[in-house]
């Protein structure tokens, strides 16, 4: 859009009012321009028609003289509502205010842009929800730089990223509401739409390495440490550069963490979707409630809440802080009132953590430090209600004494202030010996006037005259008809009714003076006394957002501890020889919703791969998953859902379950899958745990079961990962009979009279039986179809079980060891083609 310009018909020029809507809308291009019109906020042209379809509203027309343009509106009282519908569809928002009254009607009153608003740096916390909202801004240079703020708490946090697909795997937990990409990212076409079909977050540009260098140093005055590598540099640079043109100030940005995503267990994005952590991944479930946040999140605070998921993001590696995190959750368990009295106390805490960041940015509002000497006079009780207990007892120590602060808030301000600060209203009689005079004169006109309706009435005799105040005439004498002749000489005459008049005196005139002087000075003073306490409320705001912190963790393991007692979980052992034994399993989110059959699990440097079989829908995957999930629960310090576990600590957890199609990024199931496998040969360690679904089934049958004949090799002799392979392929049951660690197992079913039942038992040694045709009856296929299925596969195992030696032997003679993926795919494409020529030869 060129500058003054404007969509729209008409000879004339641009109306004086459209002028000025257009200067303002062309100094910030990338954002939507709101733009007050009396009651509304107006766009005009193609962003009218742009706001329209967004908020689906009615498009007008706005006509001056000889121009007409397209316009919407949204009201200037319910513009919180829209901004929130605009901001969750990527948009950017600028609000112009008029910045003084309409004084005549046709005058052009002074417009200014008194708010930016855009999805990643959001400080309002209306417009907030309780999860962090991070805006995310990436460069290149020594790997991939990703910065994360948040500015509604302050938080500052980058780490290097070195393929893409950690990247991927990293934004993917954070799940930034915008993100801005360096230059040479966002040029590259195909990067910037697999980016955006991936997050569908807002891409931003604005990217300037120099101007997000001096950001930082003005920010922090030296460049912190962790800055060092070019790409996180810039990365920080820009991300803080970015907000700053947005809130102008951001002093509750106090530093910068880089973390490294290698100190925690590595969870892919695709792991994190099959295991359905964060949220639901089968078709059409939109039901939160059914991932494994839902089931853990009883957190009574969002930065409770927002410390569970963090955890989520970033299970540990390490046992003692894991341990110190269990026994404060054992704690807890342990002590069923205690839970509750903390659950309790918790339950009525605000927001501390994004309320101090409020307190930095200078933004709290009266209400903001009500809410929080409510939340401080919580402290005593909750470090009282610690003390005692050894696992929660460094939580007490870690909480400040902010008792002096609060009684300060508690004595200045009323008890339920209102929202604007310039109105009056706000602080305590007793508080402010100069306000407390103010409004000792304005109370003291006021009685004189209700005192003077009596004195007047006996001077005068004018037995119902009364004293009334209205906003245009201020106090006044009333008097009806009757009694006009008693009215004395010196009243003026303000107002005549229809069988009533009203009068003023010099006398009252002057209290009314006195009285307005000592009420505006009154509310002026009340601003300023109520900036200074914020001000030195404002000196503590560090120790609260520790105090914050501290609730936090408190608030997670009560959670957890919550979680564990209500679903009864357990507590899990650590190994450090590698065993892993669940008895009686179960998966946290299905039990929830469904009886549960559980299972045990028993691996270990012995048993390192299980091949499950069975049936389809015996339970095979979500005994996958239920393993997983087991794990990364433990991992983060959560008790689990078995009667015990013992388990190795793991690197990272690979999932390959249920066929995700790739359609819109034009790759085949076939080769999602087989990509994902490569990756996690190339990146499982003897210290991870594989999960593998199915494997191979994206292509012909003895493609695929050679592919996963030998990745289960490969697993087993190269890698030696902790592996659950499920799969369909009865032929892999031989497996364990060749490879001294790998086991069978399978989830018992049993065929009775009328059908299939499922016991979803997990049993030693080999299913009996593929039951793909029984599950088939089940569902309902016509039975001539069945027969005819079944005479099919019948030819086919004759023909499978007289195997061709030759192929089977270069087969057995392959060395896995010394293959790499590819070469192994072209083996078994060389095999494939030899016995697709033999099948064509031998159809039943
Ligand atoms: N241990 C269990 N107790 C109770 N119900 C279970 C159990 N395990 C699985 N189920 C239920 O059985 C159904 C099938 O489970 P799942 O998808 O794990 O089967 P599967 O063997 O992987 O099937 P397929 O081979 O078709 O993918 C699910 O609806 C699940 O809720």
């Amino acid at each position: 859009m060129g500058s003054m310009t404007l969509k729209g018909q008409g000879p004339g020029p641009l109306p004086p009012l459209l002028e000025q809507y257009v200067a303002l809308r062309d100094a910030y291009p990338e954002y939507l321009l709101l733009f007050q019109v009396g009651d509304f906020y107006e766009a005009f042209g193609e962003d009218a028609e742009r706001l329209a379809r967004a908020l689906n509203l009615t498009l007008t027309h706005k006509t001056a003289k000889d121009f007409t343009t397209p316009m919407a509106g949204i009201p200037v009282r319910s513009v919180d509502v829209y901004l929130e519908r605009l901001l969750q569809q990527g948009f950017r928002v600028a609000i112009a205010d008029q910045m003084e009254l309409a004084e005549e009607a046709d005058k052009l009153v002074r417009r200014e842009v008194t708010q930016l608003l855009t999805p990643g740096t959001l400080l309002r916390e209306n417009l907030l929800k309780p999860e962090a909202n991070y805006l995310a801004a990436l460069a290149t240079g020594d790997g991939y730089g990703l910065a994360l703020l948040d500015v509604s708490t302050g938080e500052f946090r980058g780490a290097l990223l070195y393929s893409k697909s950690a990247l991927y795997d990293e934004l993917f937990r954070y799940r930034p509401a915008e993100v801005l990409l360096a230059p040479e990212l966002y040029q590259q076409t195909s990067f910037r739409e697999e980016f955006q079909r991936r997050f569908l977050v807002m891409l931003s540009e604005g990217f300037d390495d120099e101007i997000g260098q001096k950001a930082l140093e003005a920010q922090f005055g030296s460049l912190p440490p962790g800055l060092e590598p070019p790409a996180l540099r810039r990365a920080a640079g820009a991300a803080l550069a970015y907000a700053l043109r947005v809130e102008k100030r951001l002093p509750q940005v106090r530093g910068f963490v880089r973390y490294d995503p290698n100190a925690y267990m590595q969870l892919s994005e695709t792991t994190l979707r099959a295991l359905e952590v964060f949220e639901p991944s089968a078709v059409g479930e939109r039901d939160p409630e059914r991932t494994l946040l839902g089931v853990l999140n009883l957190t009574r605070t969002a930065p409770g809440r927002r410390r569970l998921l963090s955890w989520l993001r970033h299970p540990l590696l390490d046992e003692a802080p894991l341990q110190s995190r269990l026994d404060a959750v054992e704690a807890l368990v342990r002590d069923g009132v205690l839970r509750g009295a903390v659950r309790r106390a918790l339950h009525r805490m605000h927001d501390l953590e994004r309320l101090a960041a409020r307190l930095m940015a200078g933004r709290a509002s009266a209400r903001d430090l009500s809410a929080l000497e409510r939340s401080l006079g919580l402290l005593p009780e909750l470090r009282q209600l610690l003390v005692g207990f050894p696992p929660l007892q460094h939580l007490a120590e870690r909480l400040p004494d902010l008792e002096a602060v609060r009684e300060k808030i508690a004595s200045a301000l009323v008890s339920d202030p209102p929202l604007k600060l310039t109105e009056g209203g706000l602080i305590q009689e007793g508080y402010d010996p100069v306000l407390d005079e103010l409004r000792h004169r304005a109370e003291e006109g006021r009685a004189y006037i209700a005192q003077l309706e009596a004195t007047e009435r006996e001077r005068t005799g004018i037995g119902n005259l009364k004293v009334g105040y209205n906003a245009v005439f201020g106090y006044y004498l009333e008097v009806t008809r009757p009694h006009y002749p008693l009215v004395p000489g010196e009243w003026r005459a303000l107002q005549t009714l229809k069988d009533r008049m009203r009068f003023s005196t010099p006398e009252l005139k002057e209290q009314e003076r006195q009285i307005l002087q000592a009420e505006t000075e009154a509310v002026k003073r009340e601003h300023a006394v109520f900036l200074e306490l914020r001000a030195e409320v404002a000196q503590v705001a560090q120790e609260v957002r520790q105090a914050a912190e501290v609730l936090a963790e408190l608030d997670v393991y009560a959670a957890l501890a919550e979680a564990a007692v209500a679903y009864g979980y357990t507590r899990p052992r650590f190994s450090s020889q590698g065993e892993l034994l669940i008895r009686a399993g179960r998966h946290p989110v299905v039990e929830r919703h469904n009886t549960f059959i559980p299972n045990d699990l028993e691996l270990g440097p012995g048993r390192r791969l299980l091949i499950l079989t069975g049936p389809n829908m015996a339970g095979k995957s979500t005994y996958l998953r239920q393993t997983a999930l087991i794990a990364l629960m433990a991992q983060i310090g959560s008790f689990v859902p078995a009667e015990s576990v013992t388990l190795p600590l793991f690197d990272r957890i690979f999932t390959r379950i249920g066929a995700s199609d790739d359609i819109t990024g034009g790759r085949s199931t076939f080769m999602v899958e087989m990509e994902e496998l490569a990756a996690i040969l190339q990146q499982a360690t003897r210290k991870s745990l594989v999960l593998l679904d199915e494997i191979g089934r994206g292509t012909s049958t003895y493609d695929g079961l050679a592919l996963a004949w030998a990745a289960c090799e490969y697993l087993h002799d190269t890698v030696g990962a902790y592996t659950l392979f499920a799969t369909h392929y009865f032929e892999l049951t031989a497996l364990p009979s060749r490879l001294s660690a790998a086991r069978n197992a399978h989830v018992a079913a049993r065929e009775e009279a009328d059908g299939l039942v499922f016991y979803h038992q997990v049993l030693p040694g080999p299913a009996s039986k593929s039951y793909g045709l029984e599950v088939a009856r089940l569902a309902g296929l016509p039975s001539a179809l069945l027969e005819r299925a079944k005479s099919v596969l019948d030819g086919l195992l004759a023909q499978h079980n007289s195997p061709s030696k030759d192929l089977l032997d270069e087969l057995l003679q392959l060395d896995l060891s010394q293959t790499t993926p590819l070469e192994a795919l072209v083996f078994l494409q060389r095999l494939q083609a030899r016995l697709l020529g033999r099948l064509e030869t031998a159809k039943p």
